[in-house]
């Protein structure tokens, strides 16, 4: 299942990419399809912006049976190597976010990605070509609280952009022992209002759904050879 933040990526790509795309759910604009690529049953579930929401939508999409779920966002970039429009495979999240914060109550927990789904994802994005950073991200709440000097010092660390979901995504899979990943394209730097022109970051995220598909493709036939 493709997990965008945005009800409007979640149309296009149902629209877009998948055959015979059925919408499953409105509630709340939280739009989510189901369909199929390449022959594979793909679902996408919009989860809205933030954690609460994430996490809301994580919960309820595992009760409903989900196992494989793989964010395709947008992040801020920290870091000087990630530029704008580029594609992120996150291997983990610092849970700079409260829903984490309320689960663990304070106490130190690492929220990942699951292996198999980053190594297809990798693989998908070596496959078709797209470059790509393999990283840490960080996972926060207040969008305007962040600056360059917040970006500069989290970059030291290894932070390659922030976001708003991936941690909670991360957490509440792997406490229902589910898979999860997420990747994100750059849509701007941390700190800076200058977003990218409106077509390169289309052409971004088109790539980014592409490399999540094939992902799923990878998945699905290493299933079939188990
Ligand atoms: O583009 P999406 O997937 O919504 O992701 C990013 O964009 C939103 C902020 O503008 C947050 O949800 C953030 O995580
Ligand atoms: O959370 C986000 C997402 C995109 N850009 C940002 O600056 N922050």
């Amino acid at each position: 299942m493709l997990l965008p933040g945005d009800p409007n990526r979640s149309r296009w790509i149902a629209e877009t990419f998948l055959q015979d795309p059925v919408l499953y759910t409105d509630n709340r604009q939280l739009l989510g399809y189901t369909g199929t690529y390449k022959g594979v049953r793909v679902s996408v579930q919009t989860t809205g912006m933030g954690c609460p929401s994430a996490a809301i939508v994580t919960e309820e999409i595992i009760r409903l049976g989900a196992r494989y779920l793989l964010r395709v966002g947008t992040l801020g970039a920290s870091h000087p190597s990630v530029r704008p429009a580029d594609l992120v495979i996150a291997q983990a999240s610092v849970p700079n976010d409260g829903t984490t914060r309320q689960f663990f109550g304070g106490a130190p927990y690492a929220p990942i990605a699951s292996y198999q789904i980053l190594e297809a994802s990798v693989q998908a994005a070596r496959n078709t070509r797209i470059k790509h950073h393999i990283g840490l991200i960080m996972t926060e709440d207040a969008f305007y609280a962040s600056t360059p000097e917040h970006a500069r010092l989290w970059a030291a660390r290894g932070v390659l952009g922030f976001e708003m979901e991936a941690s909670a995504i991360f957490t509440v899979a792997a406490m229902h022992g589910v898979h999860a990943g997420c990747m994100a394209i750059a849509s701007n730097n941390i700190g800076d209002p200058e977003f990218v022109d409106p077509a390169i970051l289309r052409q971004g995220v088109q790539s980014m759904i592409e490399v999540a598909l094939e992902a799923f493709c990878l998945i699905h036939q290493e299933a079939g050879n188990e």
